[in-house]
């Protein structure tokens, strides 16, 4: 777009948001515009965004508008802000519940009061896009930089399911595959305090560079009570350990079935197991989520449980706050 027509588009904007814009482009139709919201707390940067998307979207020729919000200038006393950090979510065994956990937690921790974004490194198998309710959402670049995108429950999301099309096989080599996940992770997470990461299952390439390349502060180790996936489980902690990245806790996940006709009480995974690990691995246990058909159904909703009321939001909740308060002591 030519610097006139850009010129013209800002004269629809007030003053005050005109001032803040660092780029603006109109192709076909789609206004992409990127904003400086440093300085701006959440209500403002909604209503700046609110204000520009209605400005621009009233202009004859302009079909869509797509508004990205950043705050990567030096705050007001000249403080650059600190880079999030990072909390890996792994597990041995595919399957068990990382991406469910890892979303409810970034959720929950945004419920709590901590700004926390969050990555589906998962770039084979990609799910948060969906658990999220973005799906279909494009994240824009901003300096060569992915600007997250943002969800309905306040954490700011980059999945390789943002990028590619639904149904799409993603066939990377390692390499390739270690480069996505640096793209997803060095995107613009100006406001984040905490990043949650849900890891591919396993001890793999991703894995490898997560730790070499980002140094989390520290793991969340996912599991079910199964014996087998507790083996597995054992093993992605000793990787994180070796790699020097503390291991934060466990968490048994589809633990306890209560049926929703009788409200008998199951355990088709077994119980305790995952706290006995725990134990035995030196590690916290940070709590139990049980085996609910209404956290399947959310998940597939793209409404997480952890944003709704009731005893498995609150399982998340208190998971959040272990994670929380570590990350204060530490
Ligand atoms: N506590 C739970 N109760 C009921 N269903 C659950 C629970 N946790 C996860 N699920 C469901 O189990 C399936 C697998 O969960 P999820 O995708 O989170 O696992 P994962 O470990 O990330 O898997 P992958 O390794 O394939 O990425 C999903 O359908 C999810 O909705």
């Amino acid at each position: 777009m030519t610097n006139d027509a850009s010129d013209h588009l800002k004269t629809f904007l007030a003053p005050e948001a005109a001032a803040r814009v660092q780029s603006l482009r109109l192709a076909d139709g789609r206004v992409t515009i990127v904003l400086d919201a440093s300085g701006l707390d959440a209500r403002a940067r909604a209503g700046l965004e609110t204000s520009v998307t209605s400005a621009l979207e009233a202009v004859q020729g302009v079909s869509e508008v797509r508004v990205a919000l950043m705050a990567d200038k030096p705050d007001g006393a000249g403080a650059v802000k600190a880079a999030p950090r990072i909390i890996a979510v792994g597990s041995g065994k595919g399957g068990v519940g990382k991406s469910t956990v890892s979303a409810n937690l970034a959720v929950a921790l945004s419920r709590a009061g901590c700004k926390a974004g969050l990555v589906d490194a998962d770039i084979y198998g990609p799910s948060q896009a969906r658990l999220l309710g973005t799906e279909g959402q494009r994240p824009v670049a901003h300096d060569n930089r992915l600007v997250p995108v943002a969800s309905r429950w306040g954490v700011p999301v980059l999945s390789m399911a943002h990028l590619s099309d639904p149904g799409q096989a993603i066939a990377w080599r390692g390499p390739m595959a270690s480069g996505a996940l640096t793209q997803l992770l060095e995107g613009h997470w100006d406001d984040a305090e905490v990043l949650v990461v849900d890891l591919p299952p396993g001890t793999g390439d991703i894995q490898l560079t997560m730790l070499q390349k980002f140094k989390p502060a520290g793991a969340v180790i996912v599991s079910t009570p199964q014996d087998l996936a507790l083996i597995d489980a054992a093993r992605a902690a000793e990787l994180f350990e070796k790699g020097g990245v503390p291991v934060i806790g466990m968490v048994e996940n589809m633990a306890g079935y209560v049926c929703p006709h009788c409200g008998e009480t199951s355990d088709p995974f077994g119980s305790g197991g995952a706290e006995a690990c725990a134990q035995t691995m030196g590690a916290d246990f940070l709590g139990r989520i049980p085996l609910d058909i209404a956290i399947r159904r959310e998940s597939d909703a793209g409404t997480p449980t952890a944003a709704g009321e009731g005893p498995q939001a609150d399982a998340f909740a208190a998971l959040a706050r272990k994670v929380a308060d570590w990350l204060d002591s530490h």
